[in-house]
């Protein structure tokens, strides 16, 4: 069973307070939509989620197959795809996924990078230099580079951006599919549509705090 906690979070990049007082939970197989004017903290969320960022103050507790997982090791358990992750122009997509497999001692990780290839629609260009790549090609591998290593908690900030029609198929095939295998997922969306799409919902605007009399 996996579970994410998320006890009374709160950030503040020095006199500016993003969200507040957060706290939901999370059980296998559920989707929670982060919403938010820009600028409200949605990526910071994300980022203080997948264990990279600390939180100002509270707790986020995730449990992979009923075991709880000790914070420094949570990056390991999440995927994080985001527009402002860099890819290697220089390698190929195939060479991009084939690092991050081995950067993760990803057992079988050959079989692996085939299979993402494949699933995002990125054979064809598997041997380009990702340096030729278009916006949409590159938000393709973003999404392999993710979720190469089956992470039981996937953390996708804005995961259709730049994505033509197939593209959001290709999105909405991967989280019925993640909700069949019981992961979390968390995504962070300016589309109310792909809001409301989520079996949860947490609007950061309503939890945003003015900075108060010092
Ligand atoms: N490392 C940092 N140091 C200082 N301020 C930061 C840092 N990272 C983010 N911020 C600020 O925190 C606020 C929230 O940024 P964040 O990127 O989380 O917003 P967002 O809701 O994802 O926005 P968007 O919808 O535009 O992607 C912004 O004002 C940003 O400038």
């Amino acid at each position: 069973m996996n579970r994410l906690e998320v006890i009374a979070l709160s950030k503040r990049f020095g006199f500016r307070q993003l969200f507040d007082g957060l706290s939901f939970v999370m059980t296998a197989g559920q989707t929670l939509a982060v919403t938010g004017p820009n600028g409200s903290g949605k990526s910071t969320l994300l980022r203080i989620l997948a264990g990279v960022l600390r939180p100002s103050s509270g707790e986020v507790r995730l449990q992979v197959n009923g075991r709880w997982i000790e914070a420094t090791d949570r990056p390991f358990h999440v995927g994080l795809a985001a527009p402002y992750l860099q890819l290697y122009d220089g390698f190929t997509a195939r060479e991009n996924l084939a690092f991050i497999a081995r950067a993760r001692g990803l057992a079988e990780g050959s079989r692996w990078v085939e299979h993402w290839l494949e699933r995002v629609g990125l054979r064809a260009f598997a041997d380009e230099p990702v340096a030729i790549f278009s916006s949409g090609m590159r938000q393709r591998l973003r999404l392999a580079a993710a979720l190469l290593t089956n992470p039981p908690l996937w953390l996708l900030d804005e995961p259709r951006s730049n994505l033509d029609k197939a593209g959001h198929q290709l999105v909405e095939s991967l989280l019925a599919e993640a909700q069949q295998q019981g992961r979390l997922v968390v995504v962070a969306t300016n589309d109310a549509n792909e809001a409301a799409a989520c079996m949860l919902q947490v609007d950061l605007q309503a939890l945003a705090k003015l900075p108060g009399p010092a």
